[in-house]
Order: structure tokens, then sequence, then C-alpha cells
């Protein structure tokens, strides 16, 4: 088992791939951990070095109390950065991860080569959208909201004809309450867009067609903001990595090497 500690918390975390390999580091979503990259890392090239974690109160990571900022998730990524010595990292985020990235490639711009933005914005929802949310799993649990979170995931194919669908609703619903909340708390209180407007290094959005949680057009916007590039991927909701390693695999591959 791999981990990073700090005097706050201890992160799980995986690292794969030769140790001067290309670093491509990944940042999981709102519910969901490390595993959501399992499809898609070996569509991806050989020979890079893959860094993923699991934020706090998500998969093996420790929870610490919510709510969390998104400066503490941020500090937890910069963390796995420097335990594990990685520089010229490119980093791939989606949806909070996108925006643990936006703030990392600001925060310490010594520390990216290129950042890759998918299904994620500079500011996602609002305030009260967020506190009824966590007002709802601090009551009920997230098995209460399990099924509209399914729903803006994945395509209605998706959740019809695959086995492996049931599969996710277990990983969301055992994200723990303080973990969930805590990160609804930080994306509640996080708006990037003069931070993600300022930014200076190659940049890749993409959005799945039917993402019912950060649409095409909110993520576009936001791609805008720092003349990134902006990539649909068809057939996909809010998770193209699962739906869609395929295609996500493809225009990662592609970016990789015009970042080269
Ligand atoms: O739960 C959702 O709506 C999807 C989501 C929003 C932010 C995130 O990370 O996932």
């Amino acid at each position: 088992m791999q981990t990073i500690s700090t005097s706050e918390i201890r992160l799980h975390i995986r690292d794969e791939g030769p140790r001067d390999g290309r670093v491509v580091m990944f940042g999981n979503s709102l519910g969901t951990d490390l595993r959501v990259w399992d499809a898609l890392l070996p569509l991806l090239p050989a020979g890079l070095r893959i860094i993923r974690f699991d934020k706090r109160g998500h998969g093996l990571s420790d929870a610490t109390p919510a709510p969390y900022a998104m400066d503490d998730l941020v500090a937890d990524a910069e963390a796995v950065c420097d335990g594990l010595g990685l520089r010229d990292i490119t980093f791939v985020g989606l949806s909070i991860g996108g925006l643990i990235g936006q703030g990392l490639a600001a925060k310490r711009p010594d520390l990216l080569r290129a950042l890759v933005l998918m299904d994620t914005a500079a500011k996602i929802g609002t305030a009260d959208m967020w506190q009824d949310r966590i007002d709802t799993i601090n009551r009920d649990g997230i098995d209460a909201l399990a099924g509209p979170i399914l729903e803006r995931w994945f395509t209605p194919g998706f959740r019809a004809d695959n086995p492996e669908f049931a599969l996710w609703r277990n990983m969301l619903n055992r994200t723990t309450v303080a973990g969930y909340s805590g990160c609804c708390a930080a994306i509640a209180g996080a708006d990037l867009t003069e931070n993600t407007r300022a930014l200076h290094l190659p940049v890749m959005a993409m959005a799945g067609d039917q993402d019912g949680s950060t649409s095409p057009d909110l993520v576009r916007a936001t791609a805008e903001l720092c003349g990134a590039e902006f990539h649909l991927i068809a057939d996909a909701g809010h998770i193209p990595c699962v739906e869609q390693p395929g295609a996500t695999a493809k225009l990662l591959t592609d970016f990789l090497e015009r970042t080269a």
C-alpha cells in the first residue's frame, strides 16, 4: 500500500510506471476514488509514470472532519507531488479533480507542465445548491441522492446495459459522509475564474456530450478563459474515462504528444 502523509492526513496513492517516465497525475471526481481511471490507463502509451491519489474522505485516504476548503484539497495534491519529488507533471483533473488541478497550476506553476480539464469548470454550481446537497446527505445519507447523481454521471445506455453500473453506485455510497460533504463545501466556496484566466501553460478541456453536472457549454467557457482547446466526447456523461475510455485515451494521448 502506498501513502503520503502530512502532519494532518494520510493519503492513499498509486505511483506506477518507470521512475524516469513522463509524469501524468490524475485527480478524481466527487464520490469516486482512484479506481475511476482503471479503464483508461491501459489505453495510454507505455512508459508514463502514472500518479493517482484518493482525495481526503474518499477511497482509502483519511477522512478529516468536514467542511473542507479548496485550499486543503490543493495542498493535499501538492503534498503528493512534493512527497514523491514530482516535477514537470501533466495533471488530469475530473470535475472537482479539475478544480484541484486549476488551483495547483496557479499555486505551484513550477510543478506542472500541462493541464487537462475533464468535465470540470472554474466554478461548479451555486453555494445554495451545494448546501442543499450537504444538508440532504447529512440527514439521509449519500444513497438518498445516488439516483440523480448517477444519472448525471452516466448516459441512459450505460446505465441500462451494464452490470458494472451497480458497482459505481457502491463506490459512491461507500464514500464517507465527511469526505463527500467536505468536498461539496470546497466546491461551493471555489470560484477559480480569475485564477484560471491567468494560467500560462498548455491546457486541454473535454466534456461528455451528455454531462448533466458540468455541461459542455460550461466546460467550453472555462476552456475559453485560458485559451484551452476543447473537445466533446460522444455518448458520455460526467465520467467519460469510465464510459468512453477509448475516446478519452485518444484525446489524452494526442495531447501528451503535442506537449512532449
Ligand atoms: O455529483 C455530481 O453532480 C458530479 C460532480 C460535481 C463535482 C464533482 O466532482 O462531481
